[in-house]
């Protein structure tokens, strides 16, 4: 794993934009994963800064999100497919139809994962995946004690998880307590990744990814048998860190 640190969450929004940006512009019809989430935020900003000053194209591009809560239209604020719009795609010549984001409103949501799986399998598979790490280690939203073997599906979220993610709800018994998830397998097929983290809130979780054993207790552990992984952090989060 390739680290790259950063002083603040804004040098950190920048490098991971560049980065993205970077590959976009060598391959104009790649496949990108793509991850909601407080992070992510600051790299979507410089994505769409960048696109109105320099005109890169995503006209090509297809993505595939991590993660959707189980229950959430894609017009109900919190949902994440609103997150991708109103965040980046609205503000992108990226075609809608070429943005994927699983449903979590469907009547059947064990069959959208099927077809989610095979629909990243038919494009040809993920380029670059872009992930969040979650405090307790989750990636996506696969949270400790999921098998390295998983693949897109129906997961209930941990406690912590809701609790770190309520901010953006009313109250904490608004965060939906499902959703669906890329899997582990699905992730770590992505021929490369690119994690980002900032803030002391990550400090644990880094010191984990980067000091810990391999483990499904501590999902994220995984990138470390993946042969393309880099990751942006900040100052804070890797404060005591190598
Ligand atoms: N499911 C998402 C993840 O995909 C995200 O990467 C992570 C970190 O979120 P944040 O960047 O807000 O800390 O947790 C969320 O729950």
């Amino acid at each position: 794993m390739k680290i790259i640190r950063v002083k603040d969450y804004e040098a950190l929004s920048k490098r991971a934009a560049s980065y993205l940006i970077e590959k976009v512009r060598n391959k104009p019809n790649m496949i990108l994963g793509l991850a909601t989430g407080g992070t992510s935020e600051g790299t979507y900003q410089y994505l769409i800064k960048d696109y109105k000053g320099n005109q890169t194209s995503y006209r090509n591009v297809t993505t595939f999100n991590l993660d959707e809560y189980i229950g959430l239209d894609g017009n109900n604020e919190n949902s994440y497919r609103f997150f991708m719009d109103t965040h980046l795609f609205n503000h992108l010549d990226i075609e809608k139809t070429k943005t994927h984001v699983p449903r979590g409103n469907v009547k059947d949501p064990l069959k959208e994962c099927d077809t989610y799986e095979l629909l990243i399998k038919e494009r040809g598979g993920i380029d670059l995946q872009l992930l969040g790490i979650g405090g307790n280690g989750h990636i996506g939203f696969n949270e400790p004690g999921s098998s390295f073997q998983s693949r897109t599906r129906i997961v209930e979220l941990a406690d912590s998880t809701r609790r770190d993610n309520a901010r953006f709800f009313e109250q904490l018994e608004d965060v939906p307590t499902h959703a669906i998830t890329m899997g582990i397998a699905t992730i770590m097929e992505s021929k490369e990744i690119l994690l980002i983290a900032s803030g002391e809130g990550k400090r644990e979780a880094m010191r984990r990814l980067l000091q810990g054993d391999v483990s499904e207790d501590f999902p994220a552990s995984i990138l470390k048998k993946h042969s393309h992984v880099t990751i942006i952090a900040d100052e804070a989060a890797l404060t005591g860190l190598e």
